[in-house]
């Protein structure tokens, strides 16, 4: 069940209740007290800050309880979420103080200048006096944030400031979040081609299909710094390093695995094609109406792709009629579309990798009991399967060997890389891919896209390590 954290305030009349009757009451109504902290002491009255762990669900409930019992006063309730959320989750720091005039003659006029003109003279200085040799856009329309759909530009910022986040944290990457406030694909391309000469690359984030394949097509093919779908790509790489690891445990071989993707969007499109590269030869791409079929004809170019791809089946029907009898169900769609029967009727050793955010399309209490291999793109089960696994790595390794773009080698050897990270004697059914907080996953594929970048001739500088 997805659970949520909320902070309870509350005032005790010490004469009608103790704390273990709150604690007591938070419980039976189905919270986990995760911290208590004193506000305000008193032997009459005391005020306290309790850290409670609720399903998304169930947070009315233990309010209702509260306030139901004599003695006690809920002053406030704050959700965790939002209070992280506070002000935004980044900031630009300069890395040097400005002290004096004469600091402030170097960086800023009249010694700018300097700088200026060399750049002007030879623009490749940019990459060694700007901020571009390691400044990322994260670049959203907000038309397909998550799992939420059209949610617009303001409401897209959280996630895009989240991904900088990850950017910096994971592999110091400078990442910059940037919202647009146009659907208009001629728009997108003008735009971002204008604010380009700032940044070393262009990581785009949840614009729907299939608007996103011209805008990334058309940037990557006009711009010379490396532009990245990461839902098409990022979200690709890690299923099919995962997919690599859970066939593994599942004892089953690529080439012979019937593989239902449900949700042919950005990131569905993505799959299909780099699992067929990986060596998928029974694929069963579905989508609202039913399964992409062979022979089929679509007004969707990449679903039309598809239907002339002799791998992907004939066979008509709904996503539960085609669903049975796979042994690989991969979800980028819509959360809550299966339940227990469905995946009952999946082959034995049965593989799911349900990754619609931020709700799976099926709940781990209905799948496991049916499957082998149970993964979700949320970080709170265990199998992530998210791209925060790819995007670091791949920036920090095209940004140090100044790629002029993200070629299918090196996306393949990435996801080689992140599911090699995971070794023989640690694998399992609840350990397919690693942790984002193990630090091998940045290096090693950074290392991978480095050295493909360089055997395939997209660097354009070789970093001191590869030397
Ligand atoms: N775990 C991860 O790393 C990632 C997860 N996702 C998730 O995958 C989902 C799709 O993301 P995108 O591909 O970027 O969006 P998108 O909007 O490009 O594609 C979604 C596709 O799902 C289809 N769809 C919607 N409802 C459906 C249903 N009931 N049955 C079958 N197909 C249905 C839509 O028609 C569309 O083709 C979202 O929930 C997103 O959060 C996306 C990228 C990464
Ligand atoms: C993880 C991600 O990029 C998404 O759900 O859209
Ligand atoms: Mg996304």
């Amino acid at each position: 069940m997805p659970q949520t954290s909320v902070i309870l305030r509350v005032e005790l009349d010490h004469r009608l209740v103790s704390f273990g009757d709150v604690a007591a009451t938070i419980s039976r109504a189905g919270g986990d007290i995760t911290s208590i902290d004193v506000i305000r002491p008193g032997k009459e009255s005391s005020v306290r800050d309790i850290t409670v762990d609720v399903a998304d669900t169930g947070e009315a409930a233990i309010v209702e309880s509260l306030a139901q019992t004599e003695g006690i006063r809920l002053v406030n309730v704050s959700d965790r979420t939002f209070l992280v959320h506070l002000g935004g989750k980044i900031e630009v720091q300069p890395k040097q103080k400005i002290k004096n005039r004469d600091d402030l003659s170097l960086v800023y006029t009249p010694g700018v200048a300097k700088i200026c003109s060399a750049i002007h003279e030879n623009a490749k200085k940019a990459y060694s006096l700007t901020i571009k040799r390691n400044t990322v856009a994260v670049i959203s329309d907000g038309t397909a944030v998550l799992g939420l759909g059209d949610i617009g530009p303001y409401a897209a910022a959280p996630v895009m400031e989240g991904k900088a986040m990850l950017f910096k944290q994971l592999a110091d990457v400078d990442a910059f979040p940037l919202c647009l406030d146009t659907k208009d694909t001629e728009e997108i391309i003008r735009t971002i081609k204008a604010i380009s000469p700032i940044f070393g690359g262009i990581n785009l984030e949840d614009i729907s299909s299939p608007r996103c394949f011209e805008i990334e097509t058309r940037l990557a093919e006009e711009l010379d710094i490396p532009v990245f779908h990461d839902d098409q790509h990022g979200t690709a790489i890690v299923v099919t390093a995962g997919l690599l690891n859970a066939l593994k445990v599942a004892g089953k071989r690529i080439d012979h695995v019937r593989v239902v993707v449900n949700g042919i969007g950005a990131a569905g499109v993505s799959i299909c094609k780099m699992l067929l590269a990986a060596g998928v030869t029974r694929l069963v791409p579905v989508d609202r109406e039913g399964a992409i079929v062979r022979g089929g004809q679509y007004a969707h170019p990449m679903w039309q792709w598809l239907a002339d791809r002799p791998e992907v089946e004939e066979r008509e029907g709904t996503l539960r009629d085609v669903l049975a009898g796979a042994d690989v169900f991969i979800g980028v769609s819509k959360g809550n579309l299966l339940d227990e029967a469905d995946v009952e009727r999946m082959n034995a050793n049965a593989i799911v990798f349900a990754m619609a955010n931020p709700v799976p399309e099926i709940a781990p209490e209905a799948a496991l009991p049916h499957v082998k291999v149970y993964a979700t793109g949320r970080s709170d089960y265990p199998n992530q399967i998210n791209n925060v696994l790819a995007f670091p790595g791949i920036f920090r390794g095209v940004l140090d060997c100044r790629a002029a773009r993200i070629n299918e080698p090196m996306k393949l050897a990435a996801a080689r890389a992140i599911a090699s990270v995971v070794s023989e004697a640690e694998l399992n059914e609840q350990y397919i891919i690693p942790s984002i907080f193990n630090e091998q996953v940045v290096q090693k594929v950074r290392h991978a896209v480095v050295e493909t970048a360089i055997l395939t001739g997209t660097a354009r500088r070789i970093p001191p390590d590869f030397r």
